[in-house]
């Protein structure tokens, strides 16, 4: 995968807007997102049959702009609906094996926070590394203790050249030290999917990011 594509990777579900959720996708892609995921998950979310609906609408509106669809975790809904790439946690289904299931030109997103996690997403051959928590976040309940920027800067001392996306708790504030720890983007759901105006939190954010 092109490595720009990972820079505003915007991720969302329904339990994480007050809003239709295609229309903050709708004015996220507006704002200047350059990847999405479609993460459905926690109490609040949806159930199997409304979420395949919620996922075909929202893949439509990244068809139409272009934008790279990811489902996080669920596999079999990525492959049935043709989405761009599934994205998996080191609780979720190896990546080794879920590359097995999936077409070449699939993109395979895995979370690795440790050297030894980001080395098995290199021999699994995964196309990038989600890596987080970086700050304090309310959008995900399971979520560990945050590990900062430095945590991108230890796995980029230790050879890892797999592009990254920090994740987790990314704001305006900080997306810079994220970018200027070695990621290749900043992944985020509450900066664009709880703004006011999403269009807008996504072109400062996008600007940002931008080195
Ligand atoms: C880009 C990106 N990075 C990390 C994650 C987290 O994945 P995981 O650890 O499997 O946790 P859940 O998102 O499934 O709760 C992600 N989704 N995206
Ligand atoms: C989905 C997710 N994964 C994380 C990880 O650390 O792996 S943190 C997180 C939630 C990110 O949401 P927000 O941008 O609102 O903090
Ligand atoms: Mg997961």
């Amino acid at each position: 995968m092109n490595k720009e594509t990972l820079l505003l990777y915007f991720i969302m579900g329904s339990q994480d807007t007050d809003k239709d959720p295609a229309e903050v996708l709708k004015q996220a892609v507006a704002g200047g997102i350059t990847c999405f995921q479609f993460r459905e998950k926690g109490p609040a979310s949806k159930t199997v049959e409304q979420k395949e609906e919620l996922a075909r609408e929202l893949l439509a509106v990244c068809r139409s702009h272009s934008i790279p669809f990811i489902v996080n975790d669920d596999v079999d809904l990525a492959v049935q609906i043709g989405a761009d790439g599934v994205h998996i946690g080191q609780g979720d289904e190896p990546a080794s094996s879920v590359k097995k299931k999936l077409p070449a030109h699939m993109i395979v997103g895995v979370s690795a926070k440790t050297l030894k996690e980001a080395e098995k997403a290199v021999q699994d051959e995964a196309d990038y590394i989600g890596t987080g928590p970086m700050y304090a976040t309310t959008s995900k309940d399971d979520a560990d203790e945050p590990i900062g920027p430095e945590g991108i800067q230890d796995l980029r001392k230790f050879g890892i050249t797999l592009p990254i996306v920090g994740i987790g708790g990314i704001t305006e504030k900080n997306v810079k030290s994220i970018m200027r720890a070695g990621a290749d983007g900043v992944s985020l759901i509450s900066a664009i999917s709880r703004a006011i105006d999403p269009k807008e939190a996504a072109q400062r954010l996008r600007q940002l990011a931008q080195k």
